[in-house]
């Protein structure tokens, strides 16, 4: 579905990515594991051609979209949850995902009403205006409203962020249950726990660079190697 090669990513004169390459099969959720500042919003950005890359390629869906500008990425079925939340406070949580509404290409045909049964906390507050809700009901809202776009796949950064553990706990059931609607995600994260809940791949970046890459089945074996990367 996804598929990076050698991406060299610069923001002015600072060289940020080096040599990132990745791959995301269809159906699957990859984890891009790592601290803070290692690169993984500009992996995502770069990916979504909001920080195009100067050197590498990315094809979605067999088709290179490196150099396309992020609404055109967007309407070929790349959907993009970034980092800050983002919500329309004045509006209801309805209202929030209505506007998103659009169909893309090879989408999963998302309605409010669908999007509700996978985060059924926010049918509760249906009506109730956006700015009001939790944090953790905010990110719900996020991801309910880039599915209205209907992506036929996701890119969420770092979707646990400042979440209590039952939220945590809540996301990683939405995002198991995305996954088996057959929507294909790559999810950066910090903790090692929520990508060996979620990921059936991992990669864990380290100054800019994919430093490992396994199965979420060799997860346990290399958990010393992986957390050595994680720690400051
Ligand atoms: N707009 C920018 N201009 C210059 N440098 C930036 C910019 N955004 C990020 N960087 C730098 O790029 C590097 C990678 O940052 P990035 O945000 O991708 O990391 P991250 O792993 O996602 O961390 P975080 O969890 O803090 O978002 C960092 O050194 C950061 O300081």
């Amino acid at each position: 579905m996804l598929e990076c090669d050698r991406l060299h990513t610069y923001y002015g004169a600072a060289h940020v990515l080096f040599a990132v390459s990745l791959n995301v099969a269809p159906g699957t959720a990859a984890c891009i594991l790592g601290r803070n500042g290692v690169g993984k919003s500009t992996t995502l950005r770069t990916v979504m051609g909001l920080t195009p890359p100067r050197e590498g390629s990315i094809l979605f869906k067999g088709r290179r979209i490196d150099g396309l500008p992020a609404y055109k990425v967007a309407r070929m079925g790349l959907g993009y949850v970034p980092e800050d939340r983002r919500v329309f406070a004045e509006l209801s949580v309805e209202d929030n995902l209505l506007v998103a509404e659009r169909q893309a290409e090879g989408g999963f045909g998302w309605t409010a009403e669908r999007a509700f049964e996978v985060f059924p906390a926010l049918q509760e507050f249906r009506t109730r205006l956006a700015g009001f809700l939790s944090g953790g009901q905010q990110q719900m809202l996020t991801i309910a409203r880039a599915l209205m776009g209907n992506p036929s796949m996701l890119l969420l950064d770092e979707p646990t962020e400042g979440l209590s553990p039952v939220m945590v706990k809540t996301l990683e059931e939405a995002i198991l249950s995305l996954k088996r609607e057959g929507l294909t995600m790559l999810v950066a994260a910090q903790d090692m726990h929520f990508a060996a809940k979620v990921a059936d791949h991992l990669y864990v970046m380290n100054r800019g660079a994919i430093v490992y890459e396994g199965q979420r089945a060799d997860m346990e074996r290399d958990a010393a190697v992986i957390q050595s990367h994680l720690v400051v």
